[in-house]
């Protein structure tokens, strides 16, 4: 079981306040964040995953009753977001054999069973950069499974996918939550929103 308390958030960038000191705890598999444009989504994602030091307040994870410090709390992560950027000039199959070799993760993901998984397969052998947007959105999605990670953070993971895409997400965050896993999704997306049992509104 993994948890996830967030005390007192505050980021400031120079005057701009942002998240106003939210608190909440969370222990389920599927949290939702929404908010209007400019609310704070991205900035709280940041927050929760260490890409951005709260000016106040702390984060805590824990998996199975166990603080998870900053240091290893990366290992446990797969992140999908529009600035989370894969390397152009590699092709896919290079792009998430990287990503394998990184770290020493105690599972080998089967890269190209996941992209088949995503819908990937037949652009394998292509530039990343190449790509159209949505098959773009489609890799950093397998990207992100490439750990197989215990928590997996999907900023609008619907942007620019087509409806096979749209389920694709709605199975992936299926089958992650069926095998106990957390999935965090950022969103204004009805359709993303409603897969999530709880969801925190920035707006209110
Ligand atoms: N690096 C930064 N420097 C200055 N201001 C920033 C920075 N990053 C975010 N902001 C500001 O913080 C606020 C929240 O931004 P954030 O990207 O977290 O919102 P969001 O809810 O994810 O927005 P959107 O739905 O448009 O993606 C915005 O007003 C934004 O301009």
């Amino acid at each position: 079981m993994i948890q996830l308390q967030a005390d007192s958030l505050t980021k400031r960038y120079g005057k701009k306040s942002v998240l106003n000191g939210i608190s909440f705890s969370y222990e389920g598999t599927i949290l939702g964040i929404a908010g209007a444009n400019g609310s704070g989504k991205t900035t709280l994602l940041k927050c929760l995953t260490g890409l951005l030091k709260p000016s106040s307040g702390s984060v805590t994870w824990q998996i199975e009753g166990i603080i998870i410090n900053q240091a290893d709390l990366k290992s446990h992560l797969g992140y999908a977001a529009p600035y989370i950027q894969l390397y152009e000039e590699l092709t896919v199959a290079e792009n998430l054999q990287f990503l394998s070799d990184l770290g020493n993760h105690a599972r080998q993901s089967d890269l190209t069973g996941l992209l088949k998984t995503y819908d990937s397969a037949e652009f394998s052998d292509s530039l990343y950069g190449n790509l159209s947007t949505g098959q773009q959105q489609r890799v950093k999605l397998a990207a992100s499974a490439v750990k197989d990670p215990s928590i997996l953070i999907l900023d609008e993971p619907g942007s620019n996918l087509d409806a096979k895409g749209k389920k694709l997400v709605e199975d992936m965050v299926h089958d992650y939550s069926s095998r106990g896993k957390m999935t965090i999704i950022a969103s204004n997306q009805l359709d993303e929103l409603k897969l999530c049992d709880k969801i925190i509104d920035l707006n209110k």
